[in-house]
């Protein structure tokens, strides 16, 4: 299975290296980029002596007949562009970024202040949340990689939101990121001396994952009403904590909930749910595949407390994006993404 990957040079694609160079399956085809034909190692340094690639020019009809596969780890407004390129060839494609998530009309530039993908292209794509989207996922043939806050509070909130446990206009979020989150690319927001011993909140009300979790969450819950949704950065480099905040609709206890949310998951296994008590922190996933979950229920407030952790770039973007290539390609979902936790 050959493997093609545009956007090499950035975050989410040097991270889709490091995993897809341990992968028993998948084959690095070639890799691409705007910039210099050099050896990756040029760019990055710690790939010296270990991948030898050459980084090669965008040029999709060449892309297409090489290969079977391709990830766009490019930026929001590029690969919308390169998607509807990559249409009328026969590969498919997983695009990390927001462009091919939000399918009403006019959502993606109300919230990316972008112009969006071709309407065809964006109704064709499936929402790639590996552990509840697989059915539909198998078959597509563009698959919309969900974004990074999204996944850690979509697989916080699914279980009592399939289960219609949510009382509807309830849902506050507070989500925060290491700066990795944010790409390679220069800001002055993600400089060390503006992040370092310092905690920010950032786009309040206005973040572009809003409508991507108020979408997914109204399928499984035609009732839930806009949610709150806070972002912060955080002076590390990897992990993402979102702590989700939810009145229920009846009186539950944290047993009930763990249990609940342990059958939910069963099969699953790179969701890990905690047992009463125990929470989790972003160092026990960093670097790994797994969204690690805890639960607490108030019964004062008859409020429900959802921590869920993940590594950004990992279960956050690559790890989730091969995760949904093995389901494409019919493997056991876990291939090549095995990894420990880097700890400490
Ligand atoms: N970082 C994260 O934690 C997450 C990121 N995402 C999304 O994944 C995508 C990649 O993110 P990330 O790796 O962090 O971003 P980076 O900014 O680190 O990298 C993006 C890469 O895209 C390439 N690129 C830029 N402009 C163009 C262009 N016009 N045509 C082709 N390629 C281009 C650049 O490579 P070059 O200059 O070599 O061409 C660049 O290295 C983004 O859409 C992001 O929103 C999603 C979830 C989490
Ligand atoms: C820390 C940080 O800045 N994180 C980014 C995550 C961006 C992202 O993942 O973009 P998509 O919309 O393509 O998913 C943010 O909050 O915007």
């Amino acid at each position: 299975m050959k493997i093609s990957i545009i956007g090499t040079t950035g975050y989410g694609g040097v991270e889709l290296l490091r995993i897809l160079h341990h992968h028993p399956v998948f084959k690095i085809q070639s890799i691409h980029s705007t910039k210099d034909e050099v050896p990756i190692w040029h760019e990055y340094p710690h790939l010296y002596q270990v991948l030898g690639k050459q980084l090669e020019k965008i040029d999709v009809e060449e892309i297409s007949l090489n290969s079977d596969l391709v990830f766009l780890a490019t930026p929001s407004g590029v690969s919308s562009k390169l998607a509807a390129q990559f249409l009328h060839h026969n590969i498919r494609v997983i695009d990390l970024s927001g462009d091919l998530r939000l399918k009403e009309p006019g959502e993606y530039e109300a919230w990316y202040k972008k112009t969006g993908a071709d309407q065809s292209i964006v109704e064709e794509a499936v929402y790639g949340l590996s552990e509840w989207n697989e059915k539909q996922i198998e078959k597509a043939r563009f698959i919309a990689n969900p974004g990074c806050y999204a996944t850690a509070v979509l697989l916080g909130l699914a279980p009592v939101a399939k289960e219609k446990l949510i009382v509807p206009d309830s849902i506050i979020i507070d989500g925060k990121s290491g700066t990795s989150g944010a790409g390679k690319s220069l800001s002055k927001a993600s400089l060390f001396a503006e992040v370092n011993e310092n905690f920010k909140i950032y786009k309040v009300n206005e973040h572009q994952h809003t409508p991507e979790i108020e979408q997914q969450l109204l399928e499984w819950d035609e009732n839930i009403e806009p949610i709150t949704f806070s972002t912060h950065l955080l002076p590390m480099t990897r992990g993402i904590m979102t702590t989700i905040y939810v009145k229920l609709r009846a009186q539950s206890s944290t047993e009930q909930l763990v249990d609940l949310y342990k059958e939910a998951y069963k099969g699953k296994p790179f969701v890990r749910v905690r047992p009463h008590g125990n929470y989790p922190a972003v160092k026990e996933v960093q670097g790994s595949n797994y969204c690690d979950i805890g639960l607490n229920v108030d019964e004062r407030t008859g409020r429900l407390t959802i921590v869920s952790v993940i590594d950004n770039l990992m279960k956050g973007a690559a790890g989730q994006a091969v995760q949904n290539a093995n389901i494409l390609n019919r493997l056991n979902p876990a291939t090549g993404l095995e990894m420990l936790p880097l700890y400490p």
